[in-house]
């Protein structure tokens, strides 16, 4: 017998992204009117990677667009790791900047850890630090990786509860994939993660309520990887060249094959990006609150 058709709702990101982006914009508000206090994000960018040129410019237009201050630093490729820990400490101590985010990945011969490590953990918006991952580990207040916790709200307002559920993670980045796991588990899901060395990936993908997909590898995922009716949040960003020459984005995802099959679906772009970005300023906002009312989580 054939199953009845699925009809597959599209996970509307930007949609989502711009409502938590007017939520951020009032809390800037407030605490100007409150404090006096501006919140302050420095992007911190390694060499010239075109496509992290455009997340960055991208960045710094949204962060002026909800009141916040932003400063670029753009170091040439040739930046040594010290003269990149330098550049970090002198924004630790600067009292305008409340986030710093060092775009990723780095050049070859800085080791991102050391520069990871060197973030004040009350300004590490993107939840790097071993403190943060601790924190997010241990589901303590602190700051979240902006990806995972963009695909969580998603998940959240999408779902309602997400307890019981059967989750699978395709990746296991420190970015990505980890975090994604742990707030999952936070959530009281079942989680199963699969990563490069996992024989037979599709065979738990297809087990999952909640398929999270964050490899970078793009078309990884086919319809028989999806369970009828589960709920796919597509992570993946590769940009590539159309027969007529165009530039184009496609997800981890095989977009046609999966309509029809998810019951939901993020689209890309449009669907995780966005959130990513929202996330961000809103990482930026609270480790500005947190600075000004002297609420920083253990302190
Ligand atoms: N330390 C660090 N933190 C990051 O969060 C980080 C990073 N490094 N390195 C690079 C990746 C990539 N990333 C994206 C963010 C937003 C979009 C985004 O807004 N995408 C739009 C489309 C943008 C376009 O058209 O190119 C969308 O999906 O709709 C994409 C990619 C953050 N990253």
């Amino acid at each position: 017998m054939q199953a009845a058709p699925i009809e597959t709702r599209l996970i509307d990101g930007k949609a989502y992204a711009r409502r938590l982006t007017d939520t951020v914009r009032d809390g800037v508000t407030a605490l100007g009117e409150t404090h006096g206090v501006v919140p302050g994000l420095a992007v911190v960018m390694v060499g010239n990677n075109p496509a992290s040129e455009v997340y960055v410019r991208n960045k710094i237009a949204h962060t002026e667009g909800v009141g916040m201050r932003s400063v670029a630093h753009k170091l040439p490729g040739s930046t040594t790791e010290a003269e990149l820990l330098a550049v970090i400490d002198r924004l630790n101590r600067d009292p305008e900047v409340h986030g710093i985010l060092v775009q990723l990945p780095l050049p070859r011969g800085i080791a991102s850890d050391r520069i990871t490590r060197a973030i004040h953990p009350h300004k590490d918006v993107d939840g790097l630090t071993p403190e943060n991952v601790g924190r997010t580990t241990l589901g303590q207040d602190g700051l979240v990786p902006c990806t995972p916790l963009g695909c969580l709200l998603l998940l959240r307002s999408e779902l309602g509860t997400l307890k019981g559920l059967h989750a699978v993670v395709v990746g296991k980045s420190n970015l990505v994939g980890r975090p994604m796991a742990q707030l999952l588990l936070q959530e009281e899901c079942t989680v199963t993660v699969c990563h490069v060395a996992t024989p037979d990936v599709g065979s738990l993908a297809c087990q999952a309520d909640v398929l999270v997909v964050a490899t970078g590898h793009k078309g990884l995922v086919r319809r028989d990887w999806i369970k009828p009716g589960a709920t796919v949040i597509d992570v993946g960003i590769t940009r590539v060249t159309t027969q007529e020459g165009k530039s184009r984005l496609m997800g981890d995802v095989v977009h046609e094959e999966a309509m029809g099959r998810a019951g939901r679906l993020t689209p890309v772009p449009g669907g995780v990006g966005p959130m990513t970005i929202a996330c961000l300023l809103r990482n930026t906002l609270t480790a500005a609150e947190r600075s000004v009312r002297g609420l920083q989580p253990g302190t």
